[in-house]
């Protein structure tokens, strides 16, 4: 039988490291687990410790305080190559002077030398690369050159992969291909990652879970349905998205916004913070004697609208709404403004 909750492959525990007294520590009392085939986003502004963490986690720097387990073991006790650990830094690093085919088979110790030419060919095939095995890494584009360096570290079996904004070179879409494809050959393989990055959108569709960084601590950690939809503190809901932030003042599942009564997600009592999405609420157009907004801006996006509205005597006086694409009103239209979606209570 599986055992259903079996010993984690990493594990931080309160990992801090401050480069310099008279600085602000660099990364703070920053614990998780990691289990076999989990991807993880670290997710965070820029500096915020995420690349601090990675490292310590690789065993290039030292933390202050804190220890990083792999399979229960410090990593400053194994030797580099008993780590197992592949990493993906966003220069690629590929060796400029091997063909793509040399630069897979360099990592590939485990493999005997006889079937090294023959595996590496196999990784470049699982990357879309099988045709540039004889070309040389200045002759390919960058997101080649990005995947060509995940078939060498890949190639190595590590069993972490640790990715540091691997695809911030790339433009916007071969960013959004690339990430699919190697998502898709990290699960294939069954490897258990870790990406860096600040850009959201890219962690909440890479990753299995999100752990969000500010200034050096881990503020939150979840899937990434939950930290974008539950988020805990008016940072990670406003790092994740837009979003509008209302005091209340909750009775249970109720509470009296400035929008008027709305349900809540959790119970509470008294004064809270209440962050409602702006897919969240509902636009439409109403007489004026019935409206209680009046829409200042509308950004068309396509698939979608994105409002800006005010409303009179209220604080905010002004939110984010995201309305259907044929929800079409001018600026300065009266418009009725509803909560559709339980507000969610956050803590900080
Ligand atoms: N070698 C170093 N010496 C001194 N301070 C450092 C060093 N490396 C990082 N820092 C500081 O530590 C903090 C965290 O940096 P880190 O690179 O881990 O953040 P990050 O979240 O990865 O940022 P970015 O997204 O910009 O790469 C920053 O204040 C940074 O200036």
């Amino acid at each position: 039988m599986q055992n259903a909750d079996p010993a984690p492959l990493l594990q931080l525990q309160q990992l801090t490291k401050r480069y310099r007294a008279e600085d602000a520590a660099a990364v703070q009392d920053v614990s998780f687990d990691l289990h076999e085939g989990e991807i993880l986003a670290l997710l965070g502004p820029s500096g915020c410790g995420k690349t601090t963490t990675l490292r310590m986690i690789a065993g290039f720097e030292t933390p202050d305080a804190g220890d990083v387990l792999i399979h229960g073991r410090s990593v400053l006790e194994l030797a580099p190559r008993d780590r197992h650990i592949g990493v993906v830094f966003q220069d690629y690093a590929l060796f400029p002077h091997l063909n793509l085919l040399r630069n897979v088979m360099f990592g590939m110790q485990q493999v005997p030398r006889a079937q090294r030419a023959e595996r590496a060919r196999e990784w470049l095939q699982l990357v879309g690369l099988a045709t540039f095995a004889e070309r040389m890494p200045d002759e390919l584009s960058g997101g080649q050159q990005q995947r060509a360096a995940l078939a060498r570290t890949l190639a190595a079996e590590p069993r972490l992969v640790l990715l540091d904004e691997p695809f911030s070179n790339l433009d916007a879409a071969l960013r959004e291909s690339t990430r699919i494809e190697v998502r898709q050959l990290l699960k294939k393989a069954g490897t258990t990652a870790i990406l860096v990055t600040h850009d959201q959108a890219e962690a909440l569709s890479f990753a299995d879970r999100v752990g969000v960084m500010q200034a050096g601590r881990l503020c939150q950690t979840g899937t990434p349905e939950t930290v974008y939809h539950v988020p805990e503190t008016a940072f990670v809901a406003e790092f994740l998205g837009h979003t509008n932030l209302l005091p209340c003042l909750a009775q249970g599942r109720q509470a009296q916004s400035p929008l008027g009564e709305i349900n809540l997600s959790t119970e509470a009592q008294g004064e809270v913070m209440v962050s409602l999405r702006p897919e969240h609420l509902s636009l439409e157009a109403s007489p004026a004697s019935d409206a209680n907004c009046e829409v200042i801006s509308r950004e068309f996006r396509g698939h979608d609208n994105f409002y800006r509205v005010q409303t009179a005597g209220t604080t905010p006086a002004e939110y984010k709404v995201l309305a259907p694409y044929d929800c079409v009103l001018p600026a300065g239209a009266p418009a009725r403004l509803t909560p559709r979606q339980p507000g969610v209570i956050l803590r900080g």
